[in-house]
């Protein structure tokens, strides 16, 4: 357990906090981190301590976020790879937190067994991995990091166009097998070349900059109708951009629009020598398609950073799997980098992820602060007053119809109601609330009011 200045000095960073009195004054047994009871509905009520809380890490998430956590007292449990899905459940079900990256998936079948679970954190840009919606109805927020790793991604697009335009990959393995094979046909400097993306957002974007630096021409495809960065131009339907592209890279997410949004007719559409790159999810891109297109010389090239099947750990075979049935054609071909899904893996990426997504977490464990959640409504009110005593805040999580307000109001309404603020997401709402002059006897009886209302879907006071 961390010491009491350990505490304060690391939450005073962790939330970017510059230590107002208030905040100095607090001992550590009255910092608000320790103003919290009752995680769940199952669990009795009891004042909170930071050593009850119970947090799963999962896939080497950064040592940032473990020191964050550990530093509050929390218990970290931590590995460096994803769990086999009888693991998860087992661990799972006694959890308060979990944080995970990509790779591990959150379906509604593990999270039915989360039955203490009230956040997950996606150490990560992507979110498809987790069963959002069910979540939500479950009252478990999800956070992710919306563009810390995006420069990362960006620039090894960046070294992927150059090594696909020069056969770069290609002569590095002749190398590395003793040949010498000095050669300039079908090589060329990116310059002048038209860049298309697809999917103009944090990476998209930045990736537009990048090129244009480099002298490239940038057209991209977007759903939405999004502002043109530098000279680059938005076109209206994905085919415009592949009958224009020298090179194509992918940076949409994982829905079911996009999957397979490469595949044989898009391969059909694009110039002949074109180059194809895919740093976003494995399932956008056929392979088995891309392959055919590569064997019949129409696509030049290609670089690969995710697939639709991704090992759990470091040491796994990527291809040891029946269902990549593309693999070892993709291999044997020539111009194919393939990086084992690498776009955030820097340093600097995963420092800043770490810290970004355990702050979130810890404001939402300590505080009840939702804002940055991405299934749920986005609520935060001050930290609580804590020179007032038996003051109580209260989290309550509830369906999203007609009636609720009134109901809570009426079980709050023996208290001065300091702070209130709710909002709603599609059938999910959430509300906060202050409350002053509460008697600590009083407080069971609050929380089974509110556990009763026939709205709710999870209850927390913290005190
Ligand atoms: N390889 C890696 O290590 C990494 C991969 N990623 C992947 O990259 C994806 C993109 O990341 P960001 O740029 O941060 O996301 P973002 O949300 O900022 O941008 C995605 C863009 O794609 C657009 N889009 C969605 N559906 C589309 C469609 N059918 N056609 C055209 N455009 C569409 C959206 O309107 C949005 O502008 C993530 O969802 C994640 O899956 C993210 C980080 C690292
Ligand atoms: O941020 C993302 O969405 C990524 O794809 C990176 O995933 P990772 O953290 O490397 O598992």
């Amino acid at each position: 357990m961390a010491s009491p200045q350990q505490i304060t000095n690391a939450f005073q960073q962790a939330m970017n906090l510059s230590g107002s009195p208030h905040e100095v004054s607090m001992s550590p047994t009255q910092s608000y981190m320790s103003q919290y009871s009752s995680l769940k509905p199952a669990k009795a009520l009891k004042p909170f301590s930071t050593g009850d809380i119970k947090i799963l890490l999962l896939e080497n998430v950064n040592t940032t976020a473990i020191n964050i956590f550990k530093t509050q007292g929390y218990q970290v449990e931590f590995y460096k790879s994803s769990l086999p899905e009888d693991e998860l459940i087992e661990k799972i079900k006694d959890v308060h937190a979990i944080g995970i990256r990509s790779k591990t998936k959150l379906s509604e079948k593990i999270l039915r067994h989360a039955k203490n679970l009230v956040v997950v954190g996606c150490f990560c840009i992507g979110t498809n991995q987790v069963d959002l919606d069910f979540a939500a109805k479950s009252g478990i927020a999800v956070f992710n990091s919306p563009f810390s790793n995006s420069r990362s991604v960006a620039e090894l697009v960046i070294a992927e166009i150059i090594t696909l335009a020069r056969q770069l990959g290609d002569r590095s393995i002749e190398m590395h097998t003793g040949t010498w094979n000095k050669v300039s046909s079908k090589c060329w400097e990116i310059r002048g070349k038209t860049l298309g993306i697809v999917g103009y957002g944090h990476i998209g974007s930045q990736l537009s900059v990048l090129a244009e630096a480099m002298g490239m021409n940038v057209i991209y495809h977007d759903i939405l109708s999004i502002m043109a960065l530098g000279n680059s131009k938005q076109v209206t339907t994905l085919d415009d951009l592949l009958s224009q592209a020298d090179f194509v890279s992918l940076h949409v997410p994982a829905t079911s629009e996009t999957k397979n949004l490469l595949s044989a007719p898009q391969f059909a559409a694009m110039k002949d020598g074109a180059y194809v790159i895919n740093a976003s999810r494995g399932t956008v891109v056929d392979i088995g398609a891309l392959v055919q297109a590569m064997k019949a010389g129409k696509i030049a090239g290609a670089a690969l950073d995710v697939y639709p099947n991704e090992p759990a750990k470091n040491g796994e075979d990527l291809f040891n799997d029946s269902l990549n049935s593309w693999a070892s054609e993709l291999c044997s071909l020539r111009n194919v980098i393939l990086s084992p899904h690498i776009g955030g893996s820097t340093e600097e990426a995963q420092s800043a992820i770490g810290i970004e997504v355990a702050t979130a977490l810890t404001k939402y464990i300590n505080e009840g602060n939702s804002q940055g959640a991405v299934n749920f409504p986005e609520v935060a009110l001050r930290p609580l007053d804590l020179d007032q005593q038996n003051t109580v805040r209260v989290l309550y999580v509830h369906h999203n119809v007609p009636g609720v307000l009134k109901t809570v109001n009426n079980i709050l309404s023996n208290h001065n109601i300091e702070k209130q603020f709710t909002d709603s997401q599609g059938d999910i709402a959430y509300l906060m609330a202050d409350i002053a002059d509460v008697d600590l006897s009083d407080i069971k009886t609050l929380y089974e009011q509110l556990e009763q209302t026939p709205y709710k879907i999870g209850t927390r006071l913290l005190y």
